[in-house]
């Protein structure tokens, strides 16, 4: 499994975190960075993750600006892109099982580091349930197909 991380200066020490955890379990990582707490923009991050998973040389993301906010919104703008802001457990399952979601967003300023790994193993544990949800699914990329 591969795994695209990026964050912005907020979202900088997490992310680092979320690195050397994902590393340590013996899965690939790539780091889009930033590479320091020097102010940087969310949405150039949130677009080079975005774009990685998109074009399927990811499985999934892991994005983390200071509220988690910002740098979700940038990388939903890429076609094929779910992108789910989760601040507890049971968020990241869910977006799993029903949404699909395909890049997990935190919070550096939201979410503590034991809290922050704890969601991203939960996120990682959980598959797309299908069935009901996968027409859902289906709806969000006819939105982005200017189709509904
Ligand atoms: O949370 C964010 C966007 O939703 C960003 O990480 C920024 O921290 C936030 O926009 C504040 O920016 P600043 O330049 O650090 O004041």
């Amino acid at each position: 499994m591969v795994i695209a991380i990026g964050s912005d200066h907020g979202g900088f020490a997490l992310k680092e975190a979320v690195k050397k955890h994902l590393t340590e379990k013996g899965i690939e990582v790539k780091d889009f960075g930033c590479y320091s707490t020097d102010s940087v923009d969310y949405a150039v991050y949130g677009a080079k993750v975005a774009h990685c998973v998109a074009d399927g040389e990811a499985q999934y993301g892991v994005l983390v600006c200071s509220t988690g906010i910002g740098i979700s919104m940038a990388a939903n703008k890429v076609k094929g892109i779910r992108a789910a802001l989760c601040c507890d457990m049971h968020a990241a399952e869910m977006t799993r099982r029903h949404n699909n979601a395909n890049i997990l967003c935190m919070g550096g300023l939201v979410t503590d580091e034991k809290t922050g790994l704890e969601i991203v193993d939960t996120f990682l544990s959980f598959e797309f349930e299908g069935g009901r949800h996968q027409r859902r699914i289906d709806q969000i990329a006819a939105i982005e197909n200017g189709e509904l």
